[in-house]
């Protein structure tokens, strides 16, 4: 069966609140809940119920945006300095995407040149939905640039969510497939579930499936032989944290992904808009790896599988180095061949 209905945000401003589409509770139930404190929207990007690295520089932003109308009584260099507290406050929240601190210091930078109080809580407001609003666009140009490079009756494989609800609207690795569902361009998805948290099995599918996608369901140790068996014709995930040389942190398991497609001699693709790059890398041992609480992996939906008192190892991203790359896709293009220089070339150096 395939679902027609249209994909819904995952994170809207409301003025008073933040409404936003609980990600922990898909696909069973779409549920949304109201975030009216920095604390609330701090708690909602830990917890996962907004997650993929767009979408909590969104949240955060509005976050940011919500926490300073509350402050009272401050002149415009203390609002200043309280909202230099409330970004780095939520800044700690995750640490390996990028694109919380970038949206987080682009808030922080908007008020630079504000006279006055009021003038500045307007700004962040601004600001904020201005963030959301460019990255809907830079996602539907991301899914142009990588549905050229996807002929009818391909099959693609991909791991976690990099998708709608992880981005303002469209996502970054499933982009091109909404826009291809949109034309009847026929494409076939593999899903890897994405042990422990199955963004895949939950949410890839999920998503796919409301705008038609045809979507298979594997799990990650099935990668191989899928394609060895299937004929993958290429694989596409999304990005966390892109550094200067192109080495590129995303989901555990896309490295083991990239290590199969040079096995298999398919392309490798990353999509990532330029807020994922972080040029201030130079590689990705730079990066900050997220490791997460080890009842995530032994436990599945809150049934213990694994033995008390088990050493956990739970890193929540691993690095795929940029030779194994065949191109990034961004808003700007396709990146191929030498990814640092063209890193450099979109980003003016
Ligand atoms: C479009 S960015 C999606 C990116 O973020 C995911 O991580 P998480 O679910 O932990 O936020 C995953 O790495 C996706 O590729």
């Amino acid at each position: 069966m395939t679902y027609t209905k249209t994909v819904p945000q995952s994170v809207e401003w409301k003025n008073t609140h933040i409404s936003l589409l609980d990600q922990t509770k898909l696909p069973l139930e779409t549920v949304f809940i109201d975030l009216f404190t920095i604390e609330d929207v701090w708690d909602s990007i830990t917890a996962l119920k907004v997650r993929g690295a767009p979408a909590i520089g969104i949240t955060a932003a509005y976050g940011l945006a919500l926490s300073a109308q509350s402050y009272k009584s401050l002149s415009i260099a203390e609002f200043k300095e309280k909202l230099n507290q409330d970004r780095d406050y939520l800044a700690s929240s995750r640490p390996t995407a990028v694109n919380l601190i970038w949206a987080l210091n682009r808030l922080v930078a908007s008020i630079e040149c504000a006279k006055t109080v009021n003038e500045a809580k307007t700004t962040l407001i601004h600001e904020a939905i201005q963030i959301q609003v460019e990255d809907e666009e830079v996602c539907r140009q991301i899914g142009e640039h990588a549905l050229s490079l996807f002929k009818d009756g391909y099959k693609l494989l991909t791991i976690c969510n990099a998708g709608s609800i992880a981005t303002a609207r469209f996502g970054t690795a499933l982009a091109p497939f909404h826009l291809a569902a949109q034309r009847n361009v026929n494409l076939k998805v593999f899903a890897s579930e994405t042990r422990p948290i199955l963004q895949g099995a939950r949410l890839t599918t999920w998503e796919l499936l409301q705008s038609g996608v045809d979507v298979t369901l594997i799990t990650d140790n099935m990668a191989a032989h899928t394609i060895a068996v299937k004929g993958i014709d290429a694989i596409i995930v999304g990005a966390d944290r892109i550094t200067a040389n192109g080495d590129t942190a995303n989901k555990i398991g896309t490295y083991n992904l990239a290590l199969l497609a040079k096995a298999f001699g398919i392309p490798f693709y990353v999509a990532a808009p330029k807020s994922t790059f972080d040029i201030s890398l130079q590689n990705g041992s730079e990066i900050p790896i997220e490791e997460r609480n080890p009842d995530e992996v032994t436990h599945i939906s809150g049934v213990r599988v694994a033995p008390e008192g088990v050493q956990v190892y739970n890193p929540a991203f691993d690095v795929t180095p940029n030779d194994l790359i065949t191109a990034i896709i961004t808003e700007a293009g396709i990146l191929q061949g030498d990814l640092g220089l063209e890193i450099r070339k979109i980003f003016g150096e």
